[in-house]
C-alpha cells in the first residue's frame, strides 16, 4: 500500500509506476542505511547496545524485573576480539586492575572493562544489592566465592565456598544472595580483560563493602571514580 503522505492517482499508471519506483527506491535507502547503521557498529558496540535495549528505558532505576538470564545470554554470545574493545581497555601495571567506564546502560547500570594486572586481584567485596555479570574478554579470571557474613558476626573468619576458573568468553554471576567475591589474574606474565555489568549502578552510588578474610571486618569503598571513561584516561582516578 501506498505510504498515506504520497497520495497514488488511480487512473495513471505511469504515475502509479513512477510512484511504485519512488517507494522502491525509498526501501533501498532505508535499507542501505540500515547496513550502513550496522556496519558501522562494530559487535561490541552492538553488544552495548542489546544490553541497553534489554535493560529497557530509563523510565526507573529499579531493576528488580531485571532478567539476569537474558543478560547472561546476550553476553555469551558476543565472541570476544581486542579488536572491538582495546579501546577501552587502558592497563596500569601499578595497580591490582583498572576500571573503564562504557556505557550507564539508560542510567540503569554501570558497564565497565576491568583490566587485570598478571597476578594480582581484587580484595573480598559485595556489589551493594546490584546484580553482577561479568564476562572474560581476555585470559583468564579466578573467583573464589564466600559465605556472606552474618550481622552479629564479630571477629570471624570469611567461609569460602568455591574457587573457579573462567576463560576468555565465559560469563558468570553474583549477586549479595549469593555471597561475597574477589578476583584475581592467576597469569604471572600476561593481563586478562573482563567485561562487568552492574545493575542497578548502586556500587557507583552507595560504594561497596570490601571484607577481611581473616575477620570479617568490613568497610566501604567508593566505586565511582573510573580509570578511563569513554575510552578516556582520567588522571584524578584514585582507585
Ligand atoms: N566488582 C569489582 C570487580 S570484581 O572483583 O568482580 C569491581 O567492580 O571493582
Ligand atoms: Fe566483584
Amino acid at each position: 500500500m501506498a505510504p498515506s503522505a504520497i497520495p497514488l492517482p488511480p487512473n495513471n499508471i505511469l504515475q502509479e509506476l513512477d510512484l511504485e519506483s519512488q517507494q522502491q527506491q525509498q526501501k533501498n535507502k532505508c535499507l542501505c542505511l540500515k547496513f550502513h547503521d550496522d556496519q558501522q557498529m562494530n559487535p561490541f558496540e552492538s553488544l552495548v547496545d542489546e544490553i541497553k535495549r534489554a535493560l529497557g528505558p530509563s523510565s526507573g532505576i529499579d531493576s528488580a524485573d531485571v532478567d539476569v538470564e537474558d543478560l547472561m545470554s546476550i553476553m555469551n554470545r558476543y565472541q570476544s576480539d581486542e579488536i572491538h574493545w582495546g579501546g577501552f581497555a587502558h592497563e596500569d601495571l601499578s595497580r591490582n586492575y583498572t576500571r573503564n567506564f562504557v556505557d550507564h546502560g539508560n542510567g540503569k547500570a554501570n558497564l565497565l572493562i576491568l583490566v587485570w594486572t598478571p597476578g594480582k586481584g581484587s580484595l573480598v567485596h559485595d556489589h551493594a544489592d546490584a546484580h553482577c555479570i561479568m564476562k572474560i574478554l581476555k585470559g583468564t579470571l579466578q573467583e573464589t566465592v564466600y559465605e556472606m557474613p552474618s550481622e552479629t558476626a564479630v571477629n570471624q573468619p570469611l567461609k569460602a565456598e568455591r574457587v573457579s576458573t573462567f576463560g576468555t568468553n565465559e560469563v558468570t554471576y553474583i549477586s549479595d544472595d549469593i555471597g561475597l567475591h574477589c578476583v584475581s589474574n592467576p597469569d604471572p606474565k600476561n593481563i586478562a580483560v573482563s567485561l562487568h555489568l552492574y545493575t542497578p549502578p548502586w556500587a557507583a552510588r552507595r560504594g561497596c563493602y570490601c571484607f577481611c578474610a581473616e575477620t570479617g571486618k568490613k568497610h566501604l569503598v567508593q566505586m565511582s571514580n573510573y580509570y578511563s571513561v569513554h575510552g578516556k584516561v582520567n588522571r584524578k582516578c584514585d582507585n
